[in-house]
């Protein structure tokens, strides 16, 4: 569950003071999966960043479960982003590391070993099973993009932020990749934020929110009312 109550939040822009988000409010239940689009520099990477604990919350309040973001410092903000997925626009894959260890990775910080439960299928429900003992620099974009959405999945996250995660996909595949992972959040009963600019890919979604003018808005989708 997502609670984010009259957010404001700016940035220093030469000497002057920027306003990115102003009385934003948002509230997302958990499970629930929404696209979320808005014009270049509308402030969606920012809104993820905030999501996930790596910008301050200047004014007003985030709440993500039980966590209320405002009030933590960095050593619990350090902990609850083990909690969260995260699919990073440049995928962030560790380049020493393999496949197999780039997936466990989020595994071991959480819980503090390998034996991840879902390792085996996530692994082959995203076709990685013959890269597992590669290094990064040896896929392609869309081999790096599935590793990226496992990895993000692995520790059984409550919440998935996934920022334009098919950016480097042509639109089959880009349309294959949303597609597993919203079956495999869905089947982890995850709530799933994905930002893109993709209309056919926001179609995807059951929930669609625009950010635009310093605030978000649902928009109507052919789909509104569906959860999942
Ligand atoms: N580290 C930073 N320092 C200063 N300004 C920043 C920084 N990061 C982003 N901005 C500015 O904040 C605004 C929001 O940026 P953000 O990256 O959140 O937009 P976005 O909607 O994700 O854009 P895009 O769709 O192009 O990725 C932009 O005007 C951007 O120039």
């Amino acid at each position: 569950m997502i609670r984010i109550q009259s957010l404001r939040f700016t940035r220093q822009d030469g000497d002057k003071q920027r306003v990115i988000f102003d009385h934003l409010d948002l509230e997302v239940q958990q499970g629930q999966h929404c696209a979320l689009l808005g014009d270049s520099g509308s402030g969606k990477t920012t809104l993820m960043n905030l999501l996930a604990g790596l910008e301050p919350v200047q004014s007003g309040q985030i709440q993500v479960g039980s966590h209320q973001l405002a009030r933590m410092g960095p050593d619990q903000l350090a902990r609850y982003r083990r909690e969260l997925g995260i699919v990073f626009q440049g995928f962030q894959l560790l380049p020493a590391l393999t496949v197999r260890h780039n997936i466990l990775l989020p595994h071991r910080l959480r819980y503090g070993h390998d034996r991840a439960p879902r390792f085996t299928r996530l692994v082959s429900a995203l076709g990685l099973d013959h890269l597992l003992d590669r290094l990064p620099d040896k896929l392609s974009g869309g081999e790096q993009q599935r590793v990226a959405v496992c990895r993000a999945l692995i520790h059984e996250p409550t919440l998935i932020l996934a920022d334009e995660p098919t950016g480097n996909l042509d639109e089959a595949n880009s349309r294959e990749v949303v597609h597993q992972l919203r079956s495999l959040a869905q089947a982890q009963n995850a709530t799933l934020l994905m930002v893109t600019h993709s209309q056919e890919l926001a179609a995807q979604f059951p929930s669609q929110l625009e950010l635009h003018q310093q605030s978000l808005h649902w928009r109507q989708s052919a789909r509104e009312g569906q959860r999942g």
